[in-house]
């Protein structure tokens, strides 16, 4: 039978260099946006707009992961309507939307508590929407986040959607106003001037949001690191080196909180009582790895198969993972991997590798190699063998996807 006390006192942590480890979870809301003095100016300018009678019809707020956009836009909107009786804002995350059907549905499912059946379409959302709107201030900013998920359906074109979405205004009695914020990696083109009513110069706007640099990291964090590990076990040097490190590779504020979580977890397995440069290293490569393979587990399914082909032609010399490979060689790989029924053709392929070139898992390039005329190489930009390293578990959590091993 298992002595519970000797459990517990076993598996307490004992001299951890944490003392509010949550402080460490990205999930958990700042009290203050620092660093983004100038985003939030432009954002606020934006809303401002209603006093002048006017809101874009959309903002595009983009920019690589983890920097602060789904944050900052928040806290601007909410703080903006909480001082104007006329404006409402509603967040909508679609992140799991993978078709312009389920994407209207999560919409109505936040404006009204409802969902909407299959049957009803993305007609019948688009109307609960409407019906949902009719009762809302003059002036609703309807903030659509990670936005590009939809792109995963071959009808999704995001001038038409949102055309869709924005122009049920003219059907209300009421004069409403709606403005969608859509938040996403890419900059996100839309152009609305199928309605006339909208002057295609004032049609939209869009934010940046770059990588973090020292200093900005360096002021976010500050605070956050201060309360997660107990006085002395985070060093100046260790945080300044971690920091430093951070802002070359990455720039994104998410992975920063993990290389710091993962280095004080290296201390402590090492009884040490403060995290040492050497933590710090080895928690970079760790930190690498975990936020790598969770970007390829959120992959769609055709994106990961064409990656894992890139990934998985070895040396017969070796027995290494062959990079970079050319585009012959991945297609080789990718018809003796994916199944028949799953195998998309190369014009689709062409396409997963662009997207993937911007979600910048690889790189490609052209190489001239005389007769054979100029061949496109392909890279990835992390271990090829992590794509392998979670391949079992894409498998497990995509239903009906067959591989060959
Ligand atoms: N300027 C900031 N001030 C304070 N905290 C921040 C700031 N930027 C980011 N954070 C912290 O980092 C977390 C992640 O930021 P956020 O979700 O806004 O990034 P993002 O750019 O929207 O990322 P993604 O594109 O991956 O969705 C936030 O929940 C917050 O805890």
């Amino acid at each position: 039978m298992t002595d519970y006390d000797d459990l517990f006192a076993e598996t307490a942590p004992d001299g951890s260099v944490f003392a509010d480890k949550q402080a460490l979870d990205p999930l958990q809301p700042p009290e203050t946006i620092r660093g983004r003095d100038e985003h939030q100016r432009q954002l606020a300018g934006m809303l401002n707009g209603v006093t002048e009678g006017y809101l874009p019809p959309t903002v595009t707020i983009h920019g690589p992961p983890g920097t602060g956009k789904t944050v900052t836009t928040r806290r601007v909107c909410q703080e903006f309507a909480a001082r104007h009786d006329s404006v409402a804002v509603e967040y909508v995350n679609l992140k799991e939307c993978r078709s312009i059907f389920s994407a209207a549905r999560e919409i109505h499912l936040e404006l009204t508590g409802e969902t909407v059946g299959a049957y009803e379409g993305v007609d019948g959302a688009f109307t609960g929407i409407w019906e949902a709107l009719a009762e809302y201030p003059a002036w609703t900013v309807l903030i659509l986040d990670e936005i590009d998920q939809i792109k995963q359906d071959a009808n999704y074109d995001p001038s038409d959607f949102l055309y869709r979405l924005l122009r049920g205004e003219g059907k209300l009695k009421r004069d409403i106003q709606l403005s969608a914020w859509l938040i996403s990696n890419e900059l996100v083109e839309v152009d609305l001037r199928l309605d006339s009513r909208v002057e295609s110069a004032m049609s939209d706007e869009a934010v940046f949001f770059g990588p973090y640099g020292y200093a900005e990291l360096l002021t976010i964090l500050s605070p956050r690191l201060e309360r997660a590990f107990s006085k002395g076990a985070c060093p100046e040097d260790v945080v300044k080196k971690g920091i430093s490190r951070a802002a070359h590779h990455w720039g994104d504020i998410r992975k920063t909180l993990t290389l710091f979580r993962h280095a004080g977890e290296l201390a402590n397995e090492r009884g040490l009582d403060a995290v040492t440069v050497e933590c710090l290293t080895e928690s970079m490569e760790l930190t690498e790895k975990d936020t790598t393979s969770e970007k390829l587990l959120s992959l769609p399914a055709q994106h990961f198969l064409v990656l894992l082909a890139a990934a998985s032609l070895r040396d017969q010399r070796t027995g290494e993972l062959a990079q970079p490979v050319t585009s012959g060689q991945l297609h080789d790989t990718y018809t003796q991997i994916a199944s028949t029924d799953t195998q998309v053709g190369e014009r689709a392929r062409r396409e997963i590798l662009t997207d993937l070139e911007t979600m910048g898992l690889i790189n490609t390039w052209m190489d001239s190699r005389g007769s054979e005329g100029r061949v496109k190489q392909i890279e990835t930009t992390f271990d090829p063998e992590w794509v392998s390293d979670v391949h079992e578990q894409f498998i497990e959590e995509t239903p009906g996807l067959n591989t060959e091993p």
